[in-house]
């Protein structure tokens, strides 16, 4: 049978998603499920291992069915996933020793501030490109080590499995058979040395990892393996491309050359720009990752992650019962010119780049006796507006580019409002693709080399631009709102530090005192 699409598996934070792409990289089906987020206390957040298994390839049975296409029509699987979220499973059993611990999650900042303590910060920087912080998949590893009862010792005999997402769903896909990840996953984790392309030893000790669980780190495109017989009615199709879901982004977008430059907004916020064949460091809050491997070569990025985007428009839908969902947002903040002055810092998940503040905390400002919900609406809108230029002025400042125009993905550039909000605080084009899933795009494009499906001038051409938005704000306006911007976000700072709650403690009550 003529294989005429790829399959892209999206594992994102909020939902699996499965899409079958054309040859032309158009979309010819897709199918989405949402599954459930666990806050067992504040600050931490957890999947079901189980659940993104059974949504993910529940979502790739049906995305065939629905559109009528055979198994066997599909020339390979591409895996793109969030990133970061930490796994560790059975090897024998296949059975999770504790829930997914998901990137957002909080619950390993004394861990990194111990790190930090011991002088780690520049070693950490210049080894793994990161910086310390409970985003990244060791501390939440170490933490699953040292409080699963025998997790550790089970994991030195070779008995318990780590994984991040796309690790996960390959070991199930291949019923066990194949323990691998790819360098943008491994990138990630906090544990991986990006200029040697191997684990770090040192890394591995300082959180007591033992080797033996890690899986191989391959490059983002080569056939890792096939899915079992039982996946899909007997076929046999090959997994041929993995790569966290921005990086996975930056390749569906097209952004091949150094220099280019993409903008996700999803559940977080994640701009990357592709550096070339070198790792340049940041004095700004990026992090250096990579960006693919691919044909014997590895490129990297600089990226500006922000953990709140979409989520806080979900919180919106579900915390406060706003509207029903997410597009009516657009609706509701259209309702009002502006939001009179109120600012809503979503630091729902501390604040990642520039600021790196695992203990701020989420604030509204500037409420008055006149502010209703569509201004708080629009305010969380236009915080991923805000957000962005934050990380683009960083960019711009490390890179030393100053970009001509921003092209953008993911669920929320669908908004227009927002869109329009994010050229006029940006000052300058903001270009929504025709194909806004980049990432499963990405992810597709990137198992379909490895075949022979595409080949990178087939790709290269793609890449439709559906709309442009031209900034309309003048400088002065643009200048104030960035102003009331940052004032709002340095009160969110270190809210939940305990020494904080000291300082309150001993200057409460004054009068009291004297
Ligand atoms: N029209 C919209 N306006 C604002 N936000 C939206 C809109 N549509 C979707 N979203 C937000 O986008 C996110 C979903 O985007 P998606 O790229 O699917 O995210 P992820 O891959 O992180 O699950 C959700 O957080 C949702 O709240
Ligand atoms: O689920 P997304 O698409 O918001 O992506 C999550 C990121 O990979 C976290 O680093």
């Amino acid at each position: 049978m003529a294989k005429s699409y790829v399959l892209a598996f999206d594992q994102g934070t909020t939902s699996s998603r499965a899409i079958l792409f054309d040859r032309a990289g158009r979309i010819h089906s897709v199918a989405q499920k949402e599954f459930q987020q666990f806050y067992p206390k504040p600050g931490f957040v957890e999947h079901d291992p189980m659940e993104i298994w059974g949504s993910q390839s529940g979502v790739s049975r049906e995305v065939l069915e629905r559109a009528g296409v055979s198994p066997d029509e599909v020339a390979a699987i591409g895996i793109t996933n969030q990133r970061e979220t930490t796994l560790v499973w059975d090897k024998e059993t296949g059975k999770p020793v504790y829930n997914a611990i998901v990137w957002q999650d909080r619950r390993t900042a004394a861990i990194c501030d111990d790190l930090k303590a011991q002088g780690l910060t520049d070693y950490i920087r210049e080894t793994t490109g990161l910086v310390i912080d409970a985003y990244f998949s060791g501390t939440k590893l170490k933490w699953i080590l040292d409080h699963v009862e025998g997790a550790r010792e089970r994991a030195q005999r070779g008995e318990l499995l780590f994984g991040t997402v796309d690790t996960w769903l390959v070991w199930n896909l291949t019923r066990g058979k194949v323990h691998v990840t790819d360098y943008t996953n491994a990138s990630r984790t906090m544990m991986f040395n990006i200029h040697t392309l191997d684990w770090d030893d040192r890394m591995l000790e300082i959180l007591d990892i033992p080797r033996a669980m890690l899986p191989d780190v391959r490059p983002s495109s080569e056939v890792y393996g096939h899915t079992d017989e039982r996946t899909f009615g007997g076929a046999r199709i090959p997994i041929a491309g993995i790569a966290g879901d921005q990086q996975a982004a930056l390749f569906g977008q097209t952004c091949f050359e150094p220099g280019m430059v993409k903008n996700t907004y999803g559940t977080g916020c994640f701009m990357l720009m592709n550096t070339g064949e070198t790792p340049v460091a940041s004095p700004n809050g990026l992090l250096t990752t990579i960006a693919w491997g691919l044909n014997g070569k590895v490129t990297y990025a600089l990226e500006g992650s922000v953990f709140i985007a979409g989520a806080a428009i979900q919180w919106l839908r579900d915390g406060l019962r706003f509207f029903d969902a997410a597009p009516d947002s657009e609706y509701f903040a259209g309702k009002v010119g502006d939001t009179e002055g109120v600012y809503v810092v979503p630091a729902f998940a501390g604040l990642g780049a520039p600021y790196w503040d695992m203990y701020a905390r989420g604030a509204i400002f500037g409420l008055t006796r006149g502010t209703r919900k569509e201004h708080i609406t629009r305010a969380t809108l236009e915080s991923l507006a805000y957000q962005t230029k934050d990380i683009l002025d960083a960019m711009q400042a490390d890179s030393g580019i100053h970009l001509k125009s921003l092209r953008v993905d993911g669920g929320a550039v669908a908004n227009n409002l927002l869109m329009q909000f994010q050229a006029d605080i940006l000052g300058v084009p903001v270009e929504r693709p025709l194909v806004t899933e980049s990432t499963a795009l990405g992810a597709a494009y990137l198992a379909g080399l490895a075949v022979g499906f595409w080949t990178m001038d087939e790709i290269a051409q793609n890449g439709e631009i559906e709309r442009k938005f031209e900034p309309e704000m003048d400088e002065q306006a643009r200048h104030d709102l960035y102003r009331g911007w940052q004032k709002a976000v340095k009160r969110t700072m270190g809210w939940a530090r305990e020494d904080e709650d000291e300082k309150v403690s001993t200057t409460r009550n004054p009068v009291a005192q004297v």
